[in-house]
This record gives C-alpha cells, sequence and structure tokens, in this order.
C-alpha cells in the first residue's frame, strides 16, 4: 500500500489510516539501488520503424543516418530517401466550413528493449518477424475553418506542414521537397480550390466523390468508434449501441450548406435519394440578413433566448387559443411559421433577433427532420443519423429533429446523431487513402482522448494570455414539449452557448493504438462493461468534489516531480485549469464525451498531466516507497518461509491486502479465501496453475511486499508467472518499465525470484554475492513483466497491450489487485479462467454502495473460470 501521504482520494481515501503490513515492520532507511531506479526512461523508437504488415509500402532505407546521440540506445533514424507515402491529411472543403482531418505519429513508442524482446520471443510473439499490425499507430485531429477564411486555413495546414507529412516527417526534417504531393479533398472545394492549393502549398488535390465520402466516414465511425451515435429527445442525450451485424440499412441526412439525404445499404453501397436546399446555410444566411449577427454561433445563441410565438402563427392564433385535438395539433403548435408578421403592422426592427433566430432555426430543424422522415418512409427505414454542422451539438436543433421524426412516423422512426457530426465527409476522404489500411480498424485499436489542447494555438498559450477567462461552458436549454406536434418554446432563458473552443471538446483525437486488442480471457467481451457504478448525476457530484478537493494536492506533486521550476508551475496551473474545465464540462453535460465512467474520468486525469508534459508525477514518491519497502523484504521473506503451506498463503494474502486490521469474517468482507486455499492446496495437489497473470497495483509496500511475495510462492509452485503493470504511470502505480529494476532488487535477497526472474529474461547476468547453495537449484519457471496498455489505475478489457494479450492465452489464472483495477473496474467482469480479486475499499462512499459495508473492508473475490 502507499504510504499515508501520498494517497489518493479516490483509490486511497482512507490513506490516513492505519493500514501497514503486518510483517513489514517499520520501513529502515532504504539501501540498495531502489528500484524505480533501475527503471529504464522509455526511448523512441523511430518513426520510420514503426510496424507495418507485408502489404504496405516498403521503407527506403537507402543512406538512412542516426540523428542525434549516437550514445543513445534508441536514437532516431532519419531516411533522406524515403518518399513520405504516409498521407497525413485530408480535407472536406463545402459551402461553409473546411474540415480537416490529419493524422500525426506517435510520439511515445516505447523502446523494444532486451527484457521486452525476450518476453515476446517466450511468449511466441515473434515468429518469423511477421508484423501483424494493420496500420500505423498515432491520432487522428480534427479541425474546422469558415470556407470564407480558407487563407487560414492554407496557413495552419503549411504551419504545420501537414501536406508534407508533418513537422515530424522525414521529408520535413530532411529538408527534401517532394515534388508532386497529392491531398485527397473532397467537398466542392475541392474542385473550386484546386489552383489555389497547388499556387499556395504546391500540393494537387485528389477529389474524392463527395456522397462516396459522407458514407464512408459515416460507416466507419459508426464501426469503430464507441459511443459514436446518440438520441436527443426532451433534452435527454442517449448513446446508442450499434449492432454491427445490424446497422444496414439507414438513412443518412447530411445537413451542411445544403441537405442531402442518403439512403445506405452496406459499405460502399448508397444511393442518394433526396436532397433539399432549405438547409444550415439557409439558417444561417435568412438570420444573418435579419439579426446582423456577426457568427453561427451569435445567431444560435440568440435561439435561446427568443420566442417564437411573436413571430409565427400558431395553431393557438387561428383557433382563438384551443388546440385542434382532431388532427393531433396543440394550440401551441405552429400552424405557418413567420405567418404572424403578415398581419402585424412592424418592421423588421420591430422584432427580437432572438425571436427571429428562435423561428428560423425551428422552421428548418423541423422541416429537415419531417423531409427525413418522409424518405424514410418511402425506403421503409427506422433509423435516420443526422450528420452536418449545422447540427453543431445544439441540444435544441436536435431536439426538433428528433421530435419531428418520432412526431411524423407516430414512434417508428428513431432519428440519431453523431459525435463527429461535420466530419463524415473529411473522414471519409481520409480513409480512401488505401494505404492507410484503416478499414481494418476495429474498436479496440481506437481510443479517444480529450485534449484541452486546441491544435491551433495551445492551451498553454491561451492559458498565459488569458488567465482565468477561460470559464466552464453553460448548459443549453432544453425544450418543452407539448406531446401534441407542438413545442412551448425553450426555458433556458439567459443561457448561452457553449464556446466553440469547448463545444470542440465533444469530440476527442482518435488515438489509433494497432497493437491494442481484445483480452482473450473475457467471458463475454461483448457483454463486458468495465466500470461497476453506473455514474449517475448524484454520483458525478460526488466524484468531481473529491476529484476538485484533490487538484491542488497533485498539482503540487506534480510541479514538484518536475523539479518545482517556474515553467513547471505555469503548466501545473494551467494544468489545473484544463483539468476544472473538464471536470465543469462534465459536470454539465454528463454524457459530453460518450458514455463515462469513473474509469474514463480517472483517466482523463492522468492524460491531462501528460498533455501538459507532467511525466510522472510520483516518480520521487515512487522511487522512496521502493527502497523503504526493498530495505524490509528479506525479513518478511524469512518470515513467511517459517510458516507452513496453509499459514503462509493466508499471510501472503493478507499481506496483499495490507491489512493487519485485516479480520477474516468481517460482515462486509467478500471473502473466498477458503474456496482460493482449497484450489490452491488441496484441489489439485501436485496440479499447480500453469500461468498466472498478476494485475499489480501501487508502487512501494504494496509491490514489493505484497504482490511480489505471492508471485514468488506461485513460482515455487510451478506456475509460470507474468506481472502485469501499466504502460504509463498512473499516481503511484507501478509501471512496466519500472518493474525489472525492482524484481532484480527483490531477487538479490532471493533464489526463487532470481532463478524465475533469470528464466524469464528479466535479469540477464547472475548477481554477485548470491548464495552458493542456490546455484545447483533446478531451472525454474519463469517470471515476466508485461506492460498491460493503460496508463490509467483502472483496465478497461476491451484494450489492452498486444504483449498482455499474447501472454494470456495460455493463462489459466488472473489476480486482480487493487481498487482501480478490482473494484472501480471488473468488481462483476467475468473470466475465462478463475480470477481472484484484491481489493481493500478504501473509500467510505464505495464500501456503502457496493458491500453495505465501512471504509478499510477488503474484498477477496475468487471466481473458478467457465472453462475449468
Ligand atoms: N462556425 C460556423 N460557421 C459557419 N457555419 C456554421 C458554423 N458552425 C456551424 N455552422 C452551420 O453548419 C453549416 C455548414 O455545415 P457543413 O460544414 O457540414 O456544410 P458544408 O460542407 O460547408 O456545406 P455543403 O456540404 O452543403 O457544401 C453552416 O451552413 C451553418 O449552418
Ligand atoms: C450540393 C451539396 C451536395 C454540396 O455539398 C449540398 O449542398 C446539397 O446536398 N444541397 C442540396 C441540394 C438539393 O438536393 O436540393
Ligand atoms: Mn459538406
Amino acid at each position: 500500500m502507499a504510504a499515508n501521504n501520498n494517497s489518493d482520494p479516490i483509490l486511497d481515501e482512507g490513506g490516513g489510516g492505519g493500514v501497514k503490513h503486518e510483517a513489514a515492520g517499520e520501513a529502515g532507511e532504504g539501501k540498495g539501488g531502489g528500484g524505480g531506479a533501475a527503471a529504464a526512461a522509455a526511448t523512441q523508437a523511430p518513426a520510420a520503424m514503426l510496424p507495418r504488415s507485408g502489404s504496405r509500402p516498403q521503407l527506403d532505407l537507402s543512406g538512412a543516418a542516426i540523428h542525434g546521440n549516437l550514445e543513445d540506445r534508441n536514437p532516431t533514424i532519419l531516411l533522406p530517401n524515403q518518399s513520405d507515402d504516409i498521407s497525413h491529411l485530408a480535407l472536406d472543403i463545402g459551402g461553409s466550413l473546411i474540415k480537416l482531418v490529419y493524422f500525426s505519429r506517435h510520439a511515445e513508442h516505447s523502446s523494444e528493449d532486451k527484457r521486452k524482446l525476450s518476453t515476446k520471443r517466450r511468449l511466441g510473439m515473434l515468429n518469423g518477424g511477421r508484423r501483424s499490425y494493420p496500420v500505423l499507430g498515432g491520432r487522428l485531429h480534427f479541425v474546422k475553418f469558415e470556407t470564407g477564411k480558407l487563407s487560414e486555413c492554407l496557413d495552419f495546414i503549411s504551419s504545420k506542414q501537414l501536406h508534407r507529412g508533418g513537422v515530424d516527417s522525414p521529408s520535413w526534417r530532411s529538408g527534401a521537397q517532394p515534388d508532386n504531393i497529392v491531398i485527397k479533398a473532397t467537398g466542392g472545394g475541392a474542385f473550386k480550390y484546386a489552383d489555389l492549393f497547388k499556387e499556395r502549398l504546391g500540393v494537387s488535390l485528389e477529389k474524392e466523390d463527395e456522397m462516396d465520402c459522407l458514407v464512408a466516414g459515416a460507416n466507419f465511425l459508426l464501426k469503430s468508434i464507441r459511443h459514436e451515435a446518440f438520441t436527443h429527445m426532451d433534452g435527454q442525450k442517449e448513446y446508442v449501441q450499434i449492432d454491427q451485424n445490424d446497422l444496414f440499412p439507414f438513412l443518412l441526412v447530411n445537413v451542411g450548406s445544403g441537405v442531402s439525404i442518403i439512403k445506405v445499404d452496406g459499405h460502399g453501397k448508397f444511393q442518394r435519394v433526396s436532397g433539399t436546399n432549405v438547409g444550415g446555410g439557409t439558417y444561417w444566411g435568412l438570420g444573418r440578413l435579419m439579426t446582423k449577427c456577426k457568427s453561427f454561433d451569435e445567431l444560435l445563441e440568440l435561439s435561446q433566448r427568443g420566442d417564437n410565438s411573436t413571430i409565427d402563427m400558431l395553431v393557438g392564433d387561428i383557433y382563438g387559443g384551443l388546440d385542434y385535438s382532431k388532427i393531433g395539433l396543440s394550440a401551441s403548435t405552429i400552424a405557418s411559421s413567420f405567418g404572424k408578421t403578415i398581419s402585424d403592422d412592424k418592421e423588421l426592427s420591430d422584432y427580437r433577433p432572438e425571436d427571429i433566430s428562435l423561428s428560423l432555426l425551428r422552421m428548418i430543424s423541423y422541416n429537415i427532420g419531417q423531409i427525413s422522415y418522409l424518405n424514410a418512409l418511402r425506403y421503409g427505414l427506422k433509423r435516420i443519423f443526422f450528420g452536418g454542422f449545422f447540427i453543431r451539438g445544439h441540444a435544441y436543433t436536435m431536439d426538433t429533429i428528433s421530435f419531428a421524426v418520432n412526431f411524423w412516423s407516430k414512434g417508428e422512426a428513431k432519428a440519431m446523431f453523431l459525435r463527429h457530426e461535420g466530419f463524415l465527409g473529411a473522414l471519409g476522404a481520409f480513409m480512401s487513402y488505401e494505404k492507410h489500411g484503416l478499414d481494418d480498424l476495429r474498436i479496440h485499436h481506437l481510443v479517444e482522448r480529450f485534449p484541452m489542447g486546441a491544435p491551433y494555438i495551445s492551451w498553454m498559450e491561451k492559458f498565459v494570455q488569458k488567465g482565468t477567462q477561460i470559464t466552464a461552458p453553460v448548459p443549453v436549454g432544453f425544450p418543452v414539449t407539448t406531446g401534441m406536434g407542438g413545442f412551448e418554446r425553450p426555458t433556458a432563458k439567459g443561457d448561452i452557448l457553449r464556446s466553440d473552443a469547448s463545444a470542440a471538446l465533444n469530440v476527442g483525437v482518435l488515438h489509433l493504438v494497432p497493437t491494442l486488442d481484445v483480452f482473450p480471457l473475457l467471458e463475454d467481451p461483448k457483454m463486458y462493461e468495465p466500470n461497476t457504478i453506473d455514474l449517475d448525476l448524484n454520483e458525478y457530484k460526488y466524484w468531481f468534489k473529491v476529484l476538485s478537493d484533490h487538484l491542488s494536492d497533485l498539482v503540487d506533486k506534480a510541479v514538484a516531480s518536475e523539479g518545482g521550476t517556474d515553467d513547471a508551475k505555469r503548466r501545473g496551473d494551467a494544468f489545473a485549469h484544463a483539468f476544472s474545465a473538464h471536470l465543469a464540462r462534465l459536470m454539465e453535460e454528463p454524457a459530453a464525451y460518450g458514455k463515462f465512467g469513473l474509469a474514463n474520468l480517472l483517466e482523463l486525469r492522468e492524460e491531462c498531466l501528460r498533455e501538459f508534459q507532467f511525466v510522472d508525477a510520483y516518480v520521487s514518491i515512487k522511487q522512496r516507497e521502493n527502497e523503504a519497502s526493498l530495505a524490509v523484504l528479506p525479513d518478511l521473506l524469512m518470515e513467511l518461509d517459517s510458516m507452513n503451506e496453509e499459514a503462509r498463503l493466508l499471510a501472503l494474502i493478507e499481506g496483499v491486502l495490507a491489512a493487519n486490521i485485516f479480520d477474516w469474517g468481517s460482515r462486509a468482507c467478500i471473502d473466498d479465501f477458503d474456496m482460493f486455499k482449497k484450489r490452491m492446496l488441496a484441489d489439485k495437489k501436485g496440479q499447480p496453475y500453469k500461468r498466472a497473470l498478476l494485475f499489480v497495483d501501487n508502487s512501494g509496500a504494496d509491490v514489493v511486499l505484497g504482490m511480489i511475495p505471492l508471485a514468488r510462492e506461485l513460482l515455487r509452485n510451478g506456475t509460470e508467472v507474468v506481472l502485469v503493470a501499466n504502460s504509463l504511470p498512473a499516481l503511484n502505480d507501478v509501471t512496466a518499465n519500472e518493474l525489472p529494476g525492482i524484481v532484480a532488487e527483490a531477487a538479490k535477497h532471493c533464489g526463487i525470484l532470481r532463478k524465475a526472474a533469470e528464466a524469464g529474461g528479466l535479469i540477464f547476468d547472475a548477481m554477485a554475492g548470491i548464495q552458493d547453495d542456490l546455484k545447483d537449484e533446478p531451472v525454474s519457471v519463469p517470471l515476466m513483466v508485461v506492460e498491460n496498455g493503460c496508463g490509467s489505475p483502472c483496465i478497461d478489457f476491451r484494450q489492452v497491450s498486444s504483449e498482455l494479450a499474447a501472454a494470456a492465452k495460455d493463462a489459466d489464472l488472473l489476480i486482480l489487485e487493487g481498487m482501480g483495477r478490482s473494484l472501480h473496474t471488473n468488481l462483476n467482469a467475468r473470466f475465462k479462467c478463475d480470477t481472484l480479486k484484491l481489493a481493500m475499499v478504501k473509500n467510505q462512499r464505495l464500501a456503502e454502495k457496493l458491500f453495505n459495508g465501512n471504509i478499510y473492508d477488503c474484498i477477496c473475490k475468487f471466481e473458478p473460470g467457465v472453462a475449468t
């Protein structure tokens, strides 16, 4: 367990309590190198050596030269003759907006060191050196510009050198000037502005059909992005789980300047069945003329304070305040948009711009909803997906469209919206580069992140410029419907529209991680849900408060971890602002980033730290704790070895739970220890587990005095052990990079560990000073370390490293340890093999909620696998 002062409020609320390892005694002065110190620093693999499948273009290695320090273990290699065959940019140049999708390579490819290679070999991952990754790892970014400001867009492309593969590309760094760069582009502007692109950037636009692209983009999103589509009714947003096998046919309605209506029957199989010229351009154009608004957002914002009954002729206006219920029309239903203005003796200037904007918005949204419904009816389609930037994530617009579809179809057809609404065409164009192999991408290869850094100006700069001006976005109002074909006016008055910067937070950067896999031992990947508790608003409020309260402490640690410099302090402030803004955004709309559980929230915090370049906020704390724990390890091992097998197993499990206050049989405990003991000691005497995967948690006592001794016991019984640790730092969790060093230190005191670590390739040379009597011991089963693919205190088994997936193939025992991995997530997850979940509940609320128990209660949950 982490020392008290380093507790995390969520994973260690009660860190101040008297939780101490029974056998640990007082931690003495650290001696020896310390595990953390031995951690191999992650070095960058050369970008040019990223994995590719055989079908991809081969690298041109001629003239390759090492770039940077020759002493570095994995220096970057320049390939001056490599033409930049990886296309990084695609455009959709529409009548109103230009959409860009661009790709950047992952910066943080950890090195393939000796340890990793040996583990991979052992796990059978290096067969013939053939790579099976379908795509390059990297990120997809989404940016938009007004078409009227095309030159801003050109500047952006040129400043980031996107047309030449990005500032990190070989061609850019070598200064080579490829003479014929081709960029995929769709939308009318691909034709209209082709010459300008040639002139200004020297690139040729390769035109892709707009409808092809819209369909390809929509299919990709619906296939590959979890929580892409949602319904929006009466102010409620609900994500829909799309069944891959039951996606087609559907109606795609792209509401851009104009509206295209497409019946989609499959990949590349579609027909544009209709369209309407009354679309987003109509709303913005008419609105601008009538209200003198300077921007689309301003116009939309006005609508939120509008009352359309001053402009629209309602059924009640015609029927003397009565409903026309015989045909299902309420008095508040719009009978005629703008109809009231004919009878008044008024000028345009006599009407409130707010009311005009709302009348327009309702007229156009309702009309689009109705035409869409009619086309769905025409082809017997039940699902209508709406895209295009007219939607703009605006609650009232979506509700109006949904209402129309629902009302006219009598609930038969459903309107759904897409989080990447406006980027369908650009994504489709991006995917038309054949060499990307994006078609092969699966959901588990994509991780969506929500960086605060706008692509153009970094948030750092913004924060410096604006300080605290950046405020949390404000809710947009929910409309009230009468249920009879009409609406009352929107209730939210005085609210402002979410700023464009924060609205952009709806769409994250898509990280493509081709090495991620679904964990093969999940019993039912389709049914798997990592989060144990569904966060409702109350739950959100609680965790937000906890996270906010803890923020300043975290910032202090983070700043200290970077030497406490002025720059670190500045970044610390920026991080605090950014993370608070995320919290505020989610508080206002919990579903803003897709379905978001506690695991996502905790990961967001880690990602946010990384975004502001805090590589490892807990680095020195972790080192200190490792050293202190390693110092007392020999005593613990001696004590354990003096016990009989049964007592030892109990002591080991108690040790993992680190609870000298641990009280078996206490009311709230989940206590399957006896079942586990039976399996370990009685059931299959002489038939030990073949391979155990131990998912470790914290640095220090937790791993050194808890999990490593447990691993040792398994090894002693002849079970191969794979320690599974985080790929990236999160809180004080031990990482896969740090573990070999820690194990090597521990092995100095123990022959079992040493032999196993050698067999597993964790240590390579026999250590100096080992006892002679160990030399003749038989060769051991291996002890290995693999990374889990995460940088979070929790784990989502739908997306784990390929290393872990490979290690799981022969595993017949899983041990999940700690609150993040076995409580907040995975408490209810079922696996194909035997699983032991160990955690102390260090959060009062959680203890009450999950077990009707108390803080410091422990769970020891043993679940026999389905296969055994
Ligand atoms: N910041 C903005 N500036 C201008 N229009 C915006 C903005 N945000 C949303 N919109 C709305 O989105 C519409 C443009 O949507 P979109 O980018 O999908 O279409 P487009 O590709 O430009 O048009 P088309 O496909 O018809 O050529 C605008 O007409 C307007 O209604
Ligand atoms: C012309 C396009 C396809 C350009 O994106 C679009 O604006 C549109 O679908 N307009 C509607 C044209 C119509 O079908 O009436
Ligand atoms: Mn368009």
